[in-house]
């Protein structure tokens, strides 16, 4: 894999003939047109190049699709009335978003918002996030800036064809060739770097053959596009080195988990609004960690979105147990980084890999939100998790806020497909009992 010096700045997007001749002469061909679907991963169609202006319409998909669990099975529309007809989505391209990914020199990638009946789609977490952003700013008249930093596993099979991880040995901090064997997360970071999302670090974590890899700050939507974008593009990449990506929560019984962490401050006027002059926590701080500690459960349904989830929340490793708050401390549910002024934000460690940066963020902002304007009042202690996703979907259901953010098509679809990762873990039987009670019972 080459990495060819792509200007992505150069590019001036539109759905026109100019930009139509700088594609052509670029030399790219395809368009592939993104959104994310209800868990983050990525989804979309493939068109000529030569289409770029039919593409102003927008793309249809079946709403369904996007109604799906894990597997790709739908819910249930009996249960669903606004999905009885399997009614269309239309996907409208965020031109401004459009990038070629260095690995891929002939295609251009577009991001792009899902649409119904010419307004948003609750199903759509591109749009799920503009809302609660825009809901912060006809409110509060403020405005999210966001990070994510997801980290992940590299698996490969060794030689009897089972999936082990990438490195064996090394310690974290490192980016040496026993922490990175082939070379091959050095190579992957180059082409990440090449997407201009604004990739900055990468190191191994504390796990062998797991890493990390940071984002710069961004207006939220941004900031979520980008932690999108960079899982789909470090899956993509590890195919091509022959490996696996993993961003489940807990992929190792004995190893640690994989988060992503996400950091945000409030905004207004081109200041941040959680600073003071004299270097502490504003009100409107103190009133955003609240807000999220009032409705960390709900949150979690977002953060923590699988069965697996849990386990990475048993109290092993720097994952929080309960919704605390400190500064400085990277064993709690919200840590305030120590940069203070322009820099001053508040970390939510509770999110892992698997989660939806669009969703999480969108979550993390309703509920910021809801305490600033009700002004509570943050527990430092903060009061235990949710222990299952059961626990955290009932507590979504339950929220109104949530319910109101989100809306209740989402909340039901969300929860009853949710419901059903709980069902069939409750039911199958796993490798643990096996070796337990097989011989112990
Ligand atoms: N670097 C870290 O903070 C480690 C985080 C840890 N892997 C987690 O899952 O929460």
């Amino acid at each position: 894999m080459t990495s060819p010096a792509i200007d992505q700045e150069a590019l001036r997007p539109a759905f026109d003939a100019d930009f139509l001749n700088q594609l052509l002469a670029r030399g790219i061909q395809v368009i592939r047109v993104i959104h994310s679907d209800l868990f983050g991963r990525q989804r979309g169609k493939q068109y000529p190049v030569k289409s770029l202006l039919h593409l102003e319409g927008g793309v249809a998909y079946s709403k369904m699709a996007n109604a799906e669990d894990l597997m790709g099975v739908p819910v249930d529309d009996k249960e669903f009335p606004s999905l009885a007809t399997h009614p269309d989505l239309h996907a409208h391209l965020d031109l401004q978003t459009a990038f070629v990914p260095p690995w891929e020199p002939d295609s251009l990638w577009v991001l792009s918002r899902l649409s119904e009946h010419g307004r948003p789609s609750e199903l759509c977490p591109r749009s799920q996030l503009t809302r609660a952003n825009e809901i912060l700013g006809t409110t509060l008249g403020l405005d999210a800036v966001a990070a994510g930093e997801p980290e992940f596993y590299l698996f490969r099979n060794d030689a009897n064809g089972s999936s082990v991880p990438y490195a064996t040995n090394g310690v974290s901090y490192t980016m040496d060739r026993i922490t990175d064997p082939d070379g091959a997360v050095g190579r992957i970071h180059r082409q990440l770097i090449g997407m201009d999302i604004g990739v900055t670090v990468v190191n191994r974590e504390f796990s062998p053959g797991q890493f990390e890899i940071n984002l710069m700050h961004d207006e939220v939507l941004g900031a979520a596009d980008s932690a999108f974008l960079l899982k789909s593009g470090i899956k993509e990449l590890a195919i091509l080195e022959g490996m696996e990506a993993n961003f489940m929560a807990k992929p190792v019984t004995e190893e640690e988990g994989s988060s992503l962490h996400v950091h945000l401050s409030l905004w207004k006027g081109g200041e941040n609004v959680f600073a003071t002059p004299e270097g502490g926590l504003s009100p409107e701080a103190l009133w955003a960690i609240a807000g999220i500690q009032a409705h960390a459960a709900a949150i979690m349904a977002f953060a923590a979105p699988t069965v697996n989830s849990y386990k990475r929340l048993s109290g092993a490793g720097l994952s929080p147990r309960t919704s605390n708050w400190d500064e400085d401390n990277r064993f709690t549910f919200i840590r305030i980084p120590a940069e203070r002024g322009r820099a001053t934000r508040l970390e939510l460690r509770a999110g892992d890999a698997s989660a939806s940066p669009h969703l999480l963020m969108a979550a993390m902002l309703h509920a910021a939100g809801d305490g600033i304007r009700r002004g509570l009042t943050p527990d430092a202690a903060g009061v235990p998790l949710p222990r299952s996703l059961e626990e955290s979907v009932a507590a979504l259901e339950k929220n109104e806020v949530f319910r109101d953010g989100f809306g209740e098509e989402f909340v039901g679809i969300y929860a009853a497909l949710k419901r059903r990762e709980v069902q069939g873990f409750a039911a199958a039987v796993t490798d643990w009992e096996w070796n337990l009670y097989r011989r112990h019972s």
